[in-house]
């Protein structure tokens, strides 16, 4: 055994390493004289690696780039480190672009961290360099005006012996975390048609989408609401399900009612619970076939592309003659573009949302009511008892039970009044009690002007969904009168 008494001392070691690095130098200049180029440099390294002090750690190096594109590892550890910095850090840059939510920390150059990961200690550095123009060499950077040929990456060391638990466990493990909080951070998008592009060809122009609708704030159907929430769980998780059945992994749903029924509103709240962009096609101002073949071919992969109003429309004699195109040119019809829309995702789109909206079902293609075009059949209606609750307690924060509620439940249920005219007229007035008498005198009103809902009304005052019936109309997307919306 090897006992404390056989340890060499501090001193025998120095003298040991001394004695070899000068046999070295012996060697290296006797080599000079006897031992021809290549031979010589394979020999050197052969003796330093017998003689030099081994390593216990490793090293890995995360370079920004791999060839020409982004490394994501480096882009990871950026977003990671980010959220581990800690008080021992001297510098940091702070950032936030127009696309941020928050403001973001990252460690500054030469900055170190220690991220203990399974109780093994991972020692991060952020180093950046620039490459010196004339010699080529690179230098560690010091100066703020050579940022274009800087090179950045991330050293991370750790126990040599856990090298199969950081490649394989903790750099995944960061990929991850990282993921999820870019996800957290993405600001939504909502992409409309940009106007000022008519007749060469109309193209997508994005904003922020900063709509405040979530499945919270809307007043709907509370089972309904569950039903399209529990469906965009299921869409989302379902990946595996599409490929093996052979479908494009896609969902669509018709949204149907009167205008103020929260159509537009539901569309935003899906948005922000997906955290998916919006596509707002607007067919009005897409003319030629080939417009609209370009247009979805350049919507993303986890968006939602919504066509309002499409029993609405298009005043085609109108727009054929402002961009001078015969009937030929116009080819967009309901069907064509469902076909269109089904091949093309089914070949390149991955979790697409389509969403059409209209206040007349009845009016609308059959193509588009066929089973399996729209997954779910969505009918926003008239505010309920329920649904005045829930705008009561958002608008002017009420407690769930107010002595006019019971007048408001035996007049609202057979009144046919929108979420939007409850919401509006939730705004009048600062003061609870004034706005609630001010509702109850509103209601009173709507009923004795008979602005009721009718037994055999059209319009049934619950939200349904699901109920896929045919209809008699074939107006799609070609009809007579030109209405362009967008999500308020
Ligand atoms: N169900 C609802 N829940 C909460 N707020 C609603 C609801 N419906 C309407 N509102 C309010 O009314 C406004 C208008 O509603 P929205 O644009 O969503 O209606 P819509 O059904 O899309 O109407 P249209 O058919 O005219 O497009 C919304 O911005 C919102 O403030
Ligand atoms: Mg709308």
């Amino acid at each position: 055994m090897f006992s404390a008494r056989d340890m060499p001392s501090p001193s025998s070691i120095f003298s040991a390493y001394a004695s070899m690095t000068a046999s070295m130098m012996l060697f290296r200049s006797m080599a000079n004289d006897l031992i021809p180029q290549p031979l010589r440099g394979y020999l050197l390294n052969a003796i330093r690696y017998l003689i030099e002090p081994r390593s216990s750690t490793l090293t890995l190096i995360i370079e920004e780039s791999a060839g020409i594109s982004r490394n994501m590892v480096y882009d990871a550890a950026e977003a990671y480190l980010s959220s581990r910095v800690t008080p021992d850090n001297h510098r940091l840059t702070v950032t936030k672009t127009r696309m941020d939510k928050n403001l973001s920390l990252r460690l500054e150059k030469g900055e170190k961290l220690i991220d203990v990961f399974n109780a093994v200690p991972f020692k991060w550095r952020f180093v950046c360099s620039v490459e010196s123009e004339k010699t080529n060499d690179v230098v560690v950077h010091n100066s703020s005006n050579a940022r274009s040929a800087e090179k950045r990456w991330f050293e991370v060391t750790f126990p040599k012996k856990q090298k199969e638990m950081a490649v394989q466990v903790y750099l995944p493990f960061i990929l991850e975390r990282a993921r999820e909080m870019m996800e957290q951070q993405r600001v939504l998008k909502m992409h409309t048609l940009d106007p000022s592009v008519c007749y060469s060809g109309v193209k997508w122009d994005s904003i922020i989408l900063d709509h405040p609708s979530t499945f919270e704030t809307l007043a709907m159907d509370p089972e309904l609401k569950n039903a399209v929430m529990q469906d965009l769980d299921r869409f989302v998780k379902r990946k595996e399900f599409y490929k093996r059945v052979g479908r494009a992994w896609k969902r669509g749903y018709l949204l149907y009612g009167p205008p103020g029924t929260g159509k537009s509103s539901l569309i935003a709240a899906m948005a922000n619970y997906l955290k998916f962009d919006i596509f707002d096609l607007q067919l009005g101002n897409v003319v030629r076939d080939s417009d609209l073949r370009r247009l979805l071919l350049a919507t993303a992969n986890r968006s939602i592309l919504v066509i309002e109003d499409i029993d609405c429309t298009v005043d085609i004699p109108d727009r054929r003659h402002a961009h001078g195109l015969k009937q030929s040119d116009i080819q967009i019809t309901l069907s064509g573009l469902l076909n269109f829309i089904d091949g093309l995702w089914s070949s390149c789109g991955d979790e697409r949302i389509i969403i059409f909206t209209t206040n007349h079902k009845e009016r609308l293609d059959p193509a588009l009511l066929r089973p399996g075009r729209m997954d779910m059949h969505i009918h926003m209606s008239y505010c309920s008892y329920q649904g005045f609750k829930l705008l009561a307690s958002n608008y002017l924060q009420t407690p769930s039970d107010h002595p006019l509620y019971g007048e408001i439940e035996g007049l609202i249920e057979d009144i046919q009044i929108t979420p939007a005219q409850v919401a509006e007229e939730l705004m009048k007035d600062e003061d609870a009690e004034a706005t609630l008498e001010g509702f109850v005198k509103l209601l009173k009103r709507k009923k004795m002007e008979g602005d009721v809902c009718q037994n055999n009304s059209a319009e049934p005052k619950r939200s349904k969904v699901g109920c896929k019936q045919k209809s008699k109309g074939n107006i799609g997307v070609s009809v007579t009168q030109r209405r362009t919306r967008r999500i308020r």
